[in-house]
């Protein structure tokens, strides 16, 4: 039988707008991946250059992102100057959104990014409306569909490590935001900045799979949400951190953390402790150098990698000004858990009573590419099945998660402004 083939419209030409493009061009047999496959058959941009300069740049991709070049998928996809011209085009299927706000579309299945709203008034008019007019919505929370999120889960859910007892998850990166231009989307509040709303939906993955999934919480009953913190971005008034704890009754409390300002832990952002050993999960490291700055080499004096290997938690990075003026800035990026691909279990100090005996390292890679085709694969089952939603990616858990940003930020004072540049209240 051949693939069920999703007919992408891609809204925005930026930096995951591309990883997203490029993975769904990669060849699904990599990942085992039969029965859906992708198309891309139109680019939406707020100016048709920058959409005709991106479909340039996806057929000149390298290994294995030609796969879909080489066999001619390419060579149809529209360019458009608009957004509006992709929602009206018969030739496509499904939305991918990739812009810092969720952007209307007509008649079409959607996958947008996270975060999906700015807050859950807004989200539950995009549920009615998917309702309404019988349309697949769904959170692109990738990290929920890539291997090691189903092997965590056995893992705990299973009891092989005991009872939870403690669980703390965060994100906290350095973006380096004063040397940031305000339009930037970590900064303005129109695009949605602050730590909370770009990097809390990571802690937040780790905490709904592991706590709120967990079989002790056979109801599903949402956790309650006992206290939040905000430090402000004085430029801004984004929030540069935000911290929260929840406690899913008879399950456990989970402390969740992120910063835009420093880095966190450099070898594991999740750790779950449970009655017979601990469950720690690799931090992924990403972070790019402020607009105009480029990384350098890294110099001698500056911390090594990592032992993983993986984090180099500090790096340098310069621009030359206007001026002529060579700026040098150190930057650091530590990560947080959203593509980890390898967990160590670990045992209690000596001593304890019960505890598993040795430390143990297991591996769950994502296939190739970047990571972000297992949800393009989950739309287009879920499409073909005329699902609205996802049974891994539900509105209700979407819901949940909003729901924690809402009293976070309005404890916490955090802004944010709509589209127009209201605030959000
Ligand atoms: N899943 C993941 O791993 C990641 C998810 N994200 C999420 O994706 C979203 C976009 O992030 P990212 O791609 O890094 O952002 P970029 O700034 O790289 O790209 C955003 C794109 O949105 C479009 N856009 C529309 N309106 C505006 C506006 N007012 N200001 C700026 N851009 C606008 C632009 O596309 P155009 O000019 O073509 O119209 C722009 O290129 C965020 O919500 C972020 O949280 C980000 C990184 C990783
Ligand atoms: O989703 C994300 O993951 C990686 C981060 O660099 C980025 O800011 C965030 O949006």
């Amino acid at each position: 039988m051949s693939p069920h083939t999703i007919r992408w419209g891609i809204i925005s030409t930026g930096g995951i707008a591309t990883k997203f493009s490029q993975d769904i061009l990669v060849d699904p047999s990599t990942r085992e991946v039969t029965d859906v496959a992708h198309r891309i058959t139109a680019i939406g941009s707020r100016s048709v250059a920058s959409a005709q300069a991106f479909i340039d740049k996806l057929k000149a991709g390298k290994a294995p992102y030609d796969w879909a070049v080489g066999k001619g998928l390419l060579d149809d996809t529209k360019a458009y100057g608009s957004y509006e011209e992709v929602y009206n085009d018969p030739n496509v299927d499904a939305i991918y959104i990739g812009t810092p706000h969720t952007r209307a579309s007509r008649g079409k299945h959607v996958l947008c990014e996270k975060p999906f709203t700015l807050d859950l008034d807004e989200l539950d008019e995009l549920i009615a409306i998917a309702k309404e007019k019988k349309l697949f919505l769904m959170e692109a929370v990738w990290t929920r569909f890539h291997p090691i999120a189903y092997a965590v889960q056995d893992i705990i859910h299973s009891g092989k490590l005991g009872k939870v007892k403690r669980f703390s998850s965060e994100f906290s990166m350095d973006f380096d935001p004063d040397n940031r231009p305000y339009s930037h989307r970590m900064i303005d509040p129109a695009l949605g900045g602050g730590s909370l709303l770009d990097m809390g939906p990571y802690p937040s993955v780790w905490a709904m799979l592991v706590l709120h999934q967990h079989p002790l919480n056979k109801d599903r009953k949402p956790p309650k949400l006992h206290f939040s913190h905000q430090t402000l971005y004085p430029r801004s008034n984004v929030d540069l951190n935000s911290r929260w704890l929840l406690e899913w009754e008879g399950v456990s409390q989970a402390m969740l953390m992120t910063d835009m300002n420093t880095h966190g832990p450099r070898e594991s952002t999740v750790y779950i402790s449970c009655e017979e050993g601990d469950l720690a999960l690799e931090c992924e490291c990403g972070a790019t150098p402020s607009r105009g700055f480029k990384d350098v080499p890294l110099k001698l004096g500056i911390p090594a990698p990592s032992p993983s290997g993986r984090c180099s938690s500090r790096y340098l990075a310069s621009r030359v000004t206007d001026t002529g003026v060579n700026v040098e800035t150190h930057l650091t990026r530590t990560g947080g858990p959203f593509k980890p691909q390898r967990f160590w279990l670990i045992p209690h100090p000596p001593g304890s009573e019960k505890s598993i005996k040795e430390k143990t390292e297991h591996h769950y890679p994502v296939s190739a590419g970047g990571g972000m085709a297992y949800e393009a694969d989950e739309v287009a089952r879920c499409v073909r099945d005329g699902k609205l939603e996802s049974e891994r990616m539900p509105w209700e858990e979407s819901r949940i998660v909003q729901s924690w940003f809402d009293q976070v930020r309005r404890a916490g004072g955090g802004v944010l402004a709509d589209a127009k540049g209201n605030a959000v209240k």
